[in-house]
């Protein structure tokens, strides 16, 4: 049959490597869903609603790169522009998808259902605009193929969401067939005057310096550099730091690294080699409230900072300088220097005495980490959601091989349901284990159905200390009590006649254990194990950094009457 908008649409998906498009369908976007379904390599994902959707698309890119969405207009969209907002500010090229209204409509002044209720249909499109690199509305068959590769090449430079909208009388219109996909994929590569001149100033700033210390940050795994960033550390030689939200994305059994640093809250050395260096390479590194404790831990020296397209030293900046081709460059510039892993040596804390508890013993958050800490293998890819998950989360140790996925700088509870159901579908070979807290795991907890629905065996462990206990430790009132659920009965619920989902209580270590065996060989679908813990039973770090971010919160503001 003829060739069609929506036609051109699903080959672009594929093209750049799509094999699952994430949908809640509407009558907006049913013949585009239509045209989607019939492409050969794409498969289309149900999701019980538009926040899980894009949640769903956002946890999809970080295992494949890139990922799409697609809702039906403003009641559908608006929804998924929280998980779009999701993959803004964790620089993942969500694409969302939006039907939208018969383009007759706007010049006949029709009031339309799911609108408004005006006959002016463009606020979603300009909504659009503030939370993706790029928003296209396309007007008319003709534009189609301009406007999609344009959104999805802006996309993909830029590691964020980009926005298509399609009016529903138009997915079904003739179209012509796509160029060659390189147009829309190959990167702009670093501007060979801009590299070597910020080589040459890498080595002025480095020059003379005797403690030179590298911190990662998440945007380092974003701009795919993390082969090129395990090249340059090796050829440096000195200790290597992360950040919280770039865990996973350097080796932590490599010999050069020192641990998370996140100031107080900090892992191993971290914290002591980050304030002893006299010279800080960030790569990818992200300073926000959070990652700095509520800005009581930012780096007071003068720093040399690789970011995805461009490099800064103190008094120069170089554009167009991309940070893989940097940073494998420099690896053939630089000298090894070991004076930062001898001091390392010294200043490493002696591991902490870990307890084992006694099967019978009434679960604790120490337990469940411990007992976390023994499910990680190569194999392993971790997702901690927000609340006190992210510090346990964090303090593990990830064995070689093993991922770890946070969303720290959006930070949306129950992010991780929706979120490791999009990325198990794309890695079934990767065991992939949810850290969850109670509040968070009610937000999404529908998305359980879908991991039942699609038989993806993940496990999800969450931790029921009956409340926002983040929020508690950050600023506590009668709003961080919630409705206790029965967790483990609720996923039975999930499964209805022909579903495989296993719902378990574990209150005590024994039960945990007991648990964990279970999870690791049931292979037909998703694995609960409510983990009862006491509400006051929360890490030490959360309370640390709850204080200084509320303190951070509580700044007066600045005198505005003078
Ligand atoms: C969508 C969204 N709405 C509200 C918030 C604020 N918030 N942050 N953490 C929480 C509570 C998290 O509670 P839980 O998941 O039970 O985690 P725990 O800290 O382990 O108890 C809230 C309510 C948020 N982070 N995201
Ligand atoms: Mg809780």
């Amino acid at each position: 049959g003829k060739f069609t908008v929506g036609d051109y649409l699903a080959e672009r998906l594929a093209q750049v490597g799509i094999r699952h498009h994430f949908v809640v369908p509407g009558d907006y976007n049913l013949i585009l869903l239509d045209k989607l379904q019939a492409h050969p390599d794409l498969k289309e994902v149900g999701c019980a609603n538009e926040l899980n959707c894009s949640l769903a698309a956002e946890g999809y890119a970080r295992a494949n790169g890139v990922s799409a969405c697609v809702v039906t207009y403003s009641v559908g969209a608006i929804s998924a522009f929280n998980g779009t907002g999701s993959a803004y500010a964790e620089n993942l090229p969500l694409i969302l998808i939006s039907g939208s209204p018969n383009t007759n409509d706007p010049s006949q002044y029709h009031i339309l259902h799911h609108t408004l209720g005006h006959p002016d249909y463009t606020y979603q499109y300009e909504m659009a605009k503030k939370i993706t690199c790029c928003a296209v509305a396309v007007p008319r068959a003709i534009d189609a193929p301009r406007l999609i590769d344009r959104a999805i090449r802006a996309a993909i430079l830029a590691r964020k969401p980009c926005y298509i909208e399609i009016p529903t009388n138009l997915a079904g219109a003739t179209c012509v067939r796509p160029g060659p996909i390189s147009a829309v994929m190959d990167p702009i590569t670093s501007d060979k005057n801009a590299l070597e001149a910020a080589a040459k100033c890498a080595a002025e700033y480095l020059d003379g310096k005797l403690k030179p210390v590298i911190l990662v940050g998440p945007k380092a795994g974003r701009a795919g550099a993390e082969r090129e960033l395990l090249q340059f550390a090796e050829a440096m030689g000195c200790a290597v730091a992360l950040q919280p939200a770039a865990k996973g994305m350097f080796p932590e059994d490599h010999k050069q690294f020192v641990g998370i640093f996140w100031g107080q809250v900090s892992s191993d050395a971290a914290d002591a080699m980050v304030h002893w260096a006299d010279a800080m390479i960030c790569v990818g590194a992200v300073f926000n409230d959070y990652s700095t404790v509520g800005w009581t831990a930012v780096p007071n020296i003068p720093l040399m900072t690789v970011d995805m397209d461009h490099v800064t030293f103190p008094g120069a900046h170089f554009s167009r300088v991309r940070m893989s081709e940097f940073l494998s460059h420099l690896a053939t510039q630089v000298t090894f220097n070991d004076t930062t892993m001898i001091e390392y040596k010294r200043l490493k804390p002696d591991p902490p005495h870990v307890h084992t508890a006694e099967r019978e013993e009434a679960l604790s958050r120490k337990e469940i980490s411990r007992q976390v800490q023994e499910m990680l293998t190569d194999k392993t890819s971790l997702f901690v959601d927000t609340g006190d998950s992210w510090f346990n989360g964090i303090q593990l140790k990830l064995p070689p091989g093993a991922k770890f996925e946070i969303e720290m700088q959006w930070g949306h509870i129950g992010w991780s349901i929706p979120a490791a159901f999009g990325y198990a579908l794309r890695h079934p070979d990767r065991h992939t284990i949810v850290l969850v807290g109670d509040g968070s795991f009610q937000v999404t907890a529908q998305e359980v159905s879908q991991m039942v629905r699609y038989k993806v065996p993940i496990t999800i462990l969450l931790i029921n200390n009956r409340g926002y206990t983040i929020e508690v430790e950050i600023h506590d009132g009668s709003y961080n009590k919630i409705k206790n659920w029965d967790y483990a009965l609720l996923v039975q619920a999930f499964n209805s006649t022909d579903g495989h989902a296993k719902g378990l209580l574990a209150n005590t270590a024994g039960e945990l254990a007991d648990a964990i065996k279970m999870a690791e060989s049931h292979k037909e679908g998703p694995t609960l194990i409510e983990c009862t813990i006491d509400q006051d039973d929360c890490s030490k770090e959360l309370i640390t950094w709850g204080h200084y971010v509320a303190a951070a919160n509580a700044r007066p503001p600045r005198n505005m009457s003078v």
